[in-house]
């Protein structure tokens, strides 16, 4: 993580206790400190591996595209003018050194390879056949796929910076590449709570952990990689040595403790750290207690702290808020959510909060946004079976809503 100078450091809250910023002001700061931050570590992945991340350098083609002079159609590839006489059939993947001379035909099969002389293919639906002899009408140069017309061996086909699509993946492979060097923030998640068991069934007091499993799919929408999730038990020396330890990444997701009680250790050990909190909580509900903070020195940067509320629901909340943008803005991703401008329609009974923003989950249905219910900020039922996100701005009267999908 790399962090530069002219980030406003002073974070803290306002002089009533609330937090500075309003929910859209917080993803904005974490998308403009992605970007400051940069992609993350540079790694060579197998193609596989490779998808989500960001180009590290310009793709260049290491082979012709198409590499050899390719039949675009079963049927006959000809020389010369009809009629021809045909001289036997090739097909993909079988080599071969067949020459055709004017007159000469053979029946090929689509992808394989046009013999010499053959100037055009024949399909089978243009074509008539009589025992050995051909027939029809072409164009010459049609239905052939000529070396290179795509791509020239050796050209650049895509800049560094580009994101691994799956279209992306096709590409290289196609152009011979088996693996690609690609940017990727390292993310480690730092799980906090004495009462967190991470399988079976809970005695009481006891709570299964709903946020780790949630994160390798958000860190990875958002172009990251999840590289490790440690649970920790409360203390305060626990979270010093839990984020000290996470130093090599770069964000650090920190699941609970990022409240007031006796437990709640976040704040005081990015204290004891040195830490700026440039996000201290932000205007939404639920979720406001999240934060984003910089580990590290302006000489020796360390990572990006992201704290989730313990809440289930409201660590999602922080999630988008706080964590996709800054991942996105490291990825150069463009920021496609908050989603589009949905008009008029959110159905139901929903009411905004009078001063910090309200994200309510939401089904679309057609031409109708409805709330789903089940979306306290300790319930996840409400976002797994929502859609979207609607985003209430304080004192919002409806019905138009704005949409922050949510992560599939
Ligand atoms: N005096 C105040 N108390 C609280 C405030 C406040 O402003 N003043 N904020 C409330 C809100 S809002 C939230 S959200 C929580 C945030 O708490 P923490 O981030 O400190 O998290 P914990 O106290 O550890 O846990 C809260 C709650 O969530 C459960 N939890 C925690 N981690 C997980 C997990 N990984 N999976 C499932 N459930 C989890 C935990 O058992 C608690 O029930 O603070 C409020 N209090
Ligand atoms: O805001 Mo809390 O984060 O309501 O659950």
């Amino acid at each position: 993580m790399r962090v530069h100078g002219d980030i406003d450091r002073s974070g803290g809250t306002t002089q009533d206790g609330r937090p500075p910023l309003s929910w859209a002001e917080a993803r904005a700061a974490a998308r403009d400190i992605g970007r400051r931050c940069g992609p993350g570590a540079r790694l060579r992945e197998p193609l596989a591996a490779a998808a989500g991340g960001v180009l590290a350098e310009d793709l260049r083609a290491r082979v012709a595209a198409p590499s050899y002079d390719a039949a675009a159609m079963d049927g006959y590839a000809v020389a010369g003018r009809g009629p021809w006489t045909v001289r036997g059939r090739v097909l993909a993947g079988r080599p071969h050194e067949i020459e055709l001379a004017p007159g000469q035909a053979v029946e090929i099969a689509t992808g394989a390879r046009v013999p010499e002389g053959a100037g055009s293919v024949l399909p089978y639906e243009w074509a008539e056949r009589d025992g050995d002899v051909l027939r029809g009408a072409v164009e010459p140069g049609r239905h052939v796929r000529r070396k290179g017309e795509e791509t020239a061996a050796g050209s650049r086909v895509l800049p560094a910076g580009t994101v691994v699509t799956p279209a992306v993946l096709g590409l290289a492979a196609s152009l011979a590449h088996d693996d690609l060097p690609v940017h990727r923030p390292r993310v480690r998640a730092v799980v906090s709570g004495d009462e967190l068991i991470s399988a079976g069934v809970p005695a009481p007091g006891a709570v299964r952990d709903a946020i780790g499993p949630m994160l390798a799919g958000l860190v990875a929408s958002g172009g990251g990689v999840l590289a490790g999730a440690r649970n920790v038990r409360d203390g305060f020396e626990t979270m010093v040595s839990a984020l000290a330890d996470a130093a090599d990444a770069s964000v650090v997701v920190v699941c609970g403790a990022s409240s007031a009680g006796p437990a709640d250790h976040l704040r005081g050990a990015l204290a004891e750290l040195g830490a700026s909190v440039l996000v201290d909580g932000v205007r939404c509900r639920p979720g406001h207690p999240q934060l984003l903070a910089f580990l590290g020195t302006e000489q020796e940067p360390g990572p990006v702290v992201v704290g989730l509320p313990g809440n289930p629901n409201a660590a999602l909340v922080a999630v988008l808020t706080l964590l996709l943008p800054l991942l996105r803005g490291m990825t150069g991703r463009p920021d496609r959510d908050p989603g589009r401008l949905v008009e008029g329609l959110l159905t139901g009974h929903v009411s905004a909060h009078e001063r910090d923003t309200r994200l309510v989950a939401v089904r679309v249905e057609g031409d109708r946004v409805v709330p789903v219910g089940h979306d306290r900020p300790a319930a996840l039922r409400g976002a797994a079976l929502a859609d979207a996100l609607a985003v209430l701005p304080p004192g919002w009267r409806g019905p138009e809503a704005e949409l922050l999908w949510l992560p599939g």
